[in-house]
Order: C-alpha cells, then structure tokens, then sequence
C-alpha cells in the first residue's frame, strides 16, 4: 500500500529537501560575553521596525556607540563545521557585535571567561541550560535562544538566577510554515513513495498501484493560530482549502477574516471535520500529549495528521495504533520524541508516516534572521532596553 523501508526513507527525504539532516547537527550554543560599551544593531533597525511597528510597539534603542574592533564583547561557538557552510555564516553574523569563543575555549579557561559572560546563545532548540552553568556564571543577563520553541529551557529556574530568556518568532514563521504545507502535500500525493520507485534501479517503467488525495478544496484544521498557524492558513488559502482553527486561549478575529479561518471552540469539533489536521502549538504541561487515542479516534479515516510543534504532543503510541489499525490515513511528522527515534522504533517502520529531521528552520535564510532577530534580543537585554521578544515563564 504506502511505500516500503525506512531505510530507504533516509536516503529519500534528504534528497527531497536538498539537504542531509542538517538541523540534528545544530548542537551549538553561543556564549556572548559582553564589554561595557554598546553597540547600535544596523540590521536589528532594519528588519525589525517593520515587526516592531506591526505589533505596535516602539523601536528599541540598543545603545549609540559604536565600538572598536578590540572592544567587543566575546562570543563563544561549540562546532562551527559540517554544516555546509551555514554556521560559518552565522558566526560572521555574530562576530559583528561579538567576539566569539568556542566552548571548548570557555571550559579550558573558565575562572578567566566565567565572570565576563553576560549572554548564552542557543543555536536550535537542543542544547539545554542547567543550573551548573548558570552558577557559574554570575554576570549572566540573558539567554537567548534561535528558535520560538523554549520547551528545553527551564525558565523558572532560569529566572530565578535574575537570567532573562528571548527567542525569535518572526524569523521562524515563514519558514516552519512551509514544512508544514510540505508535508501535507508529501503524504497527500505520496510523495516519497513515489521518489523511491522513480530512484529504485528495479524500475523499468512507471506504474504505481496506490493512488494519493487532493489537498485542494480539502478541510485543514490548525491547531493552534499562533504566527506559524497563521502563515499556514495564507498558504491553505492559495489551495482553496476549507480552514478550521482551534485556540485554546485566544479567538484571532481579525485573522480568520484575513484568511478566511472558522475557528472550533471545540477542538474535538475540528478533529472530526478535517481531512488534514496540522499541529502548531507550543509545548506546554497543557499540550503535552495533546493528541492521543481519543482525539484520533475523533479524526476521519481518511485524514492526515502532520505536526511541526514538538514530538510529546501527540501521544506517540497511541499514534502507532491508529497508523497500524488504520484509525487515521497517514502522519507526516517533522518533530517526534526522542530526536532522532530509535531505529527500532514501529513510526519507522509504518508505510504510512513520513518523517523529517526537524528541518522546519533549516534554510540559510531563516538561520540567518534567527541570528539577527537573537543578536537584537541580547543588545537590547545587555544595553536594559525593552526586549523585542522576551518569554516569561508561566
Ligand atoms: O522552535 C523553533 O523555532 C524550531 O523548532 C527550531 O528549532
């Protein structure tokens, strides 16, 4: 019925995408430390009025002297190498402001690093701060992390050390959107399936015994109508797609008339409508498993359900027994717990599920925004001008 091997599958995506799995070799955390001078932020100025105006608020001032070369702030990167040149592109980022450190540096040279560091950096969403680390650092302001998603930060315990946490909402939304619109149309028109018989050197001509569905005109239920959930909906819209959303805290009126959205209160009333429901929610003890064998006993026969969030909202195994039992159609998952899944793990053997490496940022054009929207984040925090995208912890 759906494709063969997920070994296959490994080779297959990648191709599929244009890149190896780029976004499982982003395990690197930046260290800033910081001088007393400021620095004015050309590109925060730039690019970030426009978000700033958007969502009504006033630019920030992140200082007015520029400094010398010899005066920046220091930096530090774990492993700038095997990433296709990327990271080498951030850290020139980075290296306009500060001056970079490896982590390697910091660790060989602690008691002389540990008081000038003011901010931590997180590269993606892996690296995790303890309370080792933040003890050792007791000029420690802010941490800034690349990524919307600071489910792996512990931000009462970070709070607690005075330590402010931001992330980047702006620079992840176009991009994590279209995974997700990627997705849908992968699993809808088999996708990989199909990549394989046109790959496999068996092929003498070309048949196929299983047929796809059609994303046009087909219902898609979001999830979670945050700036990702959004964008989504734009892109459904392009596909005259029926679009249900459902929130669990906030209505979004003026954007469903934007789009066009219908918004469920209920969230079972969306489950049993859409042939394509897509998870956008942040990782919270309230999402946390989310979607388990009763909300997929809820959705259609023929649906798919994608998720661009976090792995532990669905409830893995339950997901196993509706996809083996043939309760929903298909998942296409670009986010699973753990990251990457045990290779005997039953999703990778299930002909019905497609899974990425959690690429939904991995492009050189969101991990440089990131950057840019991470380096606003740190000077405002270090020069203590309002933050254009601080978290709190609930
Ligand atoms: O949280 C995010 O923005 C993405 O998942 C990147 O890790």
């Amino acid at each position: 019925m759906f494709r063969s091997k997920a070994s296959s599958l490994s080779t297959v995506i990648p191709l599929m995408f244009g890149q190896s799995n780029l976004a499982c070799k982003f395990f690197h955390p930046v260290i800033a430390s910081h001088g007393l001078c400021c620095h004015r932020s050309v590109i925060y100025k730039q690019r970030y009025r426009m978000h700033q105006l958007s969502a009504g608020r006033r630019t920030i001032n992140t200082g007015t002297k520029v400094m010398a070369e010899g005066e920046l702030p220091s930096v530090l990167i774990l492993d700038i190498g095997g990433t296709h040149g990327v990271l080498e592109d951030l850290a020139a980022l980075l290296k306009k402001h500060f001056h970079l450190i490896t982590m390697k540096e910091f660790l060989g040279n602690k008691e002389e690093m540990r008081k000038k560091i003011q901010s931590i950096f997180v590269f993606e969403c892996r690296p995790t701060i303890d309370r080792e680390l933040l003890e050792s650092l007791p000029n420690l302001k802010v941490i800034a992390n690349s990524g919307v998603g600071v489910d792996h930060l512990d931000l009462k315990m970070i709070s607690s050390f005075g330590v402010k946490v931001t992330n980047t909402p702006h620079a992840v939304a176009d991009p994590t959107a279209d995974i997700g619109m990627a997705l849908m149309l992968a699993s809808a028109r088999r996708l990989v399936e199909g990549c394989l018989i046109a790959l496999s050197p068996d092929t003498k001509y070309f048949a196929v015994d299983w047929l796809g569905v059609e994303v046009t005109r087909a219902t898609l239920g979001i999830i979670g109508m945050g700036s990702i959930g959004y964008k989504v909906a734009q892109r459904a819209r392009a596909f005259n797609m029926r679009i249900l959303y459902h929130n669990r805290n906030q209505r979004r009126k003026e954007d469903e008339e934007a789009v066009g959205a219908h918004y469920c209160a209920k969230m079972e009333d969306l489950l049993q409508q859409s042939d394509f429901v897509m998870l956008v929610v942040n990782l919270t003890p309230e999402t946390h498993k989310l979607i388990g064998k009763k909300e997929l006993g809820l959705m259609k026969p023929t649906a798919t359900l994608i998720n661009i969030s976090r792995g532990a909202v669905i409830d893995q195994d339950a997901l196993v027994e509706a996809l083996q039992n043939k309760v929903i159609r298909a998942a296409a998952l670009d986010v699973t717990y753990p990251e990457p899944l045990p290779r005997d793990h039953p999703l990778l053997n299930l002909s019905n599920v497609i899974i990425t490496p959690h690429i939904g940022t991995a492009t050189v054009q969101a991990i440089r925004m990131m950057a840019e929207e991470a380096i606003a984040n740190m000077l405002a925090a270090l020069n203590d001008q309002p933050i254009p995208s601080e978290v709190f912890p609930k």
